[in-house]
């Protein structure tokens, strides 16, 4: 096969578990900040750190290991991320990484990657995520950024309110057979719109028109004005 090596998409579950990072400079940020919204248990290793790693650390939401990397600095990581400005010990880490099983970053060498970090979208649970294999990072960020425009906080109550109707059609009898068409005329609806414009009564009136009519959308949708509260603050978009 020709051209750089094909990649395959997963979503990785960090909560709780190691995340080590080497090095401590804005890339490091970054990538910090990624591994603290998947709710990872982070440690950077670095003889130095920018301002926001140094202020995380204070606040005891990650673990900073003032002094330069070493071998064993792998030992119960999950994944690791090198990304310090040192060819030699983005090299190391990568030896280890290997010799560890344990999964690598290398924020200079995307060809020594066990995996690549995707730029991401993230509205609630709806989590959008571009690659471009390493070809163009900045234009991940372009497109990411054209897509937030698209995508505002009332996509994540969208799909809040799919997840809790899903359990409400699932949960009132028949089949994946019966409950597919009722998925089907549901995406039809613009929901997004109305969530958008906190019309509830048209919400409602407009979900009666696609659920069976023993299923009662109204407490489904009750709930729901909570989150989208809370979403709006989150992106005023
Ligand atoms: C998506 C994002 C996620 C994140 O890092 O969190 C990410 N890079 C981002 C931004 C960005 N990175 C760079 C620029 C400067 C402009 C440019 O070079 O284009 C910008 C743009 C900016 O900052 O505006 C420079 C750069 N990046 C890599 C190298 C090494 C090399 O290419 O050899 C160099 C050269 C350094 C040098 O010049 O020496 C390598 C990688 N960067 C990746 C991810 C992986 C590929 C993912 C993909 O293909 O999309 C990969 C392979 C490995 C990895 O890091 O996982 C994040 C966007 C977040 C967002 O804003 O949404
Ligand atoms: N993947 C990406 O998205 C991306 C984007 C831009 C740059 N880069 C690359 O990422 C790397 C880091 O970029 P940066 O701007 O954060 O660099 P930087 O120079 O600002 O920071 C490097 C950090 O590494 C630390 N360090 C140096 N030697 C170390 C050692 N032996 N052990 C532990 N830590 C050590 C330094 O103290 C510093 O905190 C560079 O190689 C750069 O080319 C990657």
């Amino acid at each position: 096969m020709s051209g750089p090596t094909p990649l395959y998409p997963v979503n990785l579950k960090i909560a709780g578990r190691l995340c080590l990072v080497v090095g401590g400079g804005p890339v490091a940020v970054r990538k910090v900040g990624a591994l603290l919204i998947g709710g990872g248990r982070v440690r950077v290793v670095s003889p130095e750190a920018v301002a926001p790693l140094r202020r995380l650390a204070q606040s005891g939401r990650i673990e900073w290991r003032q002094r330069l990397y070493r071998t064993g600095d792998l030992d119960g990581a999950f994944i690791v991320i090198a990304a310090t400005n040192r060819p030699e010990v983005q090299r190391q880490v990568a030896r280890d990484a290997a010799a560890g099983r344990v999964l690598l970053n290398s924020t200079d060498d995307p060809a020594a990657c066990d995996f690549q970090v995707p730029s991401q979208l993230k509205r609630g649970d709806l989590l959008i995520t571009i690659s471009t294999g390493g070809a163009s990072p900045a234009f991940s960020r372009r497109i990411r950024e054209s897509l937030e425009a698209e995508f505002g906080w009332e996509y994540g109550v969208t799909v809040d309110l799919l997840g809790r109707l899903r359990a409400l059609v699932m949960g009132g009898g028949g089949d994946a057979a019966d409950h597919a068409p009722v998925f089907r005329d549901i995406l039809e609806l613009d929901l997004a719109g109305r969530i958008r414009d906190a019309d509830w009564d048209g919400l409602v009136g407009m979900l009666k028109t696609a659920l069976p009519p023993h299923l009662d959308p109204e407490p489904v949708v009750r709930s729901l004005v909570e989150v989208a509260n809370r979403e709006k603050k989150e992106y005023p978009l």
